[in-house]
């Protein structure tokens, strides 16, 4: 990530959207049209400053070059905090031969075991390495976390309105004053992909909350299937744009808006070079209903989706995903 603030003219083919305008209605109309396209976008004058992202970077790439025994000190635990070792993951499983060729780290909201939360699936303190180990590391991660959230939430609001839906629609109790938020920080092997085989830096998948800011390195390798039922399936790569984040939708919005806004799948093929990403995973409560919203239903365009509960549909996706992660450990 570089510095200064970027003009959308450095636009590639997806929708760059420049948050340093105050036309909100122009900016939720420029949403509304990437989200019917791709869900995919691009942001950029986030507010987020661009040297503490590299710090973020700097403390990504210190976890990982630890010795793995020290790694496997903070393994991912019941609640999905924690280190993610090298495969465990495998995002598309019908269709990998092996898991992801990444590692990774999740950090979560900070609950603590005394909190009467911490009883939910998924929720409770975090796993965090030793600060003699890395000093300072803790207190970034908790930083970058804070300032994830606050970018989702001005997202959240213009997508409120390209949905065209009052701003704070998404501020209703019960919906993301509690979110499952997560924050995972990854790094790709430099084994190259070859999707053919099943050999994939991540497999195919689509997110599956409300959205994904997600911060990449220099190395490209993530690519976009906009129609997931085509055969033969064409990928396009969605090359890193200095400074911006990329933005996707993920599956629990794309229902919510009964099909309208989408959540594409997506994968990283990986060009042979060992690759940094930090993802910050935006999803709502635990107990969430979600349910057709209000503008995307008519006669002629009944609800497609029967509600479901936000935390039983994400425990489903890291069951069927995470070798690592334990469903018997909680139950809702
Ligand atoms: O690392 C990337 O570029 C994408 C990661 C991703 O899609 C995910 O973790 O959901
Ligand atoms: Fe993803």
């Amino acid at each position: 990530m570089g510095e200064g603030k970027l003009q959308p003219e450095a636009r590639q083919k997806l929708e760059c959207v420049d948050l340093s305008s105050d036309d909100e209605h122009k900016l939720a109309a420029q949403i509304r049209q990437a989200c019917l396209e791709s869900g995919f976008f691009y942001v950029v004058n986030h507010g987020i400053d661009l040297q503490f992202i590299n710090e973020v970077f700097k403390h990504s790439k210190r976890f990982f070059s630890l010795p793995l025994e020290e790694k496997m000190k903070v393994l991912q635990d019941k609640n999905n905090r924690g280190y993610t070792p090298y495969a465990e993951e495998m995002l598309d499983p019908d269709k990998q031969s092996r898991g992801d060729s990444k590692e990774g780290y999740y950090i979560g909201v900070e609950i603590l075991e005394t909190d009467t939360r911490a009883k939910k699936p998924l929720h409770g303190p975090n796993l965090w390495p030793s600060s003699s180990l890395l000093p300072g590391w803790r207190e970034i991660m908790e930083k970058y976390f804070e300032e994830s959230l606050i970018l989702s939430r001005k997202l959240i609001k213009l997508l409120a309105l390209a949905l065209y839906l009052d701003e704070s629609y998404f501020n209703k109790p019960g919906m993301l004053d509690d979110p499952m938020a997560a924050l995972r920080l990854l790094h790709y092997s430099a084994e190259r992909s070859i999707p053919e085989l099943g050999i994939l830096g991540a497999g195919a998948h689509c997110d599956y909350g409300m959205l994904t800011l997600l911060a990449t390195d220099s190395v490209p390798g993530l690519q976009i299937c906009r129609q997931k039922d085509a055969t033969p399936q064409i990928w396009e790569d969605v090359l890193p744009l200095e400074g911006a984040y990329v933005v996707n939708l993920g599956a629990m919005l794309e229902r919510w808006s009964n099909g309208l806004f989408r959540a594409t799948l997506h994968r990283v093929a990986n060009p042979g070079k060992e690759r940094y990403s930090i993802a910050f995973f935006m999803e709502p409560n635990f107990d969430c209903l979600v349910e057709c919203l209000p503008t995307c239903h008519s006669d002629i365009n009944p609800p497609k989706y029967p509600p479901m509960i936000s935390g039983h549909y994400l425990l489903g996706r890291y069951i069927v995903t995470h070798n690592g992660f334990d469903s018997n450990a909680k139950s809702s």
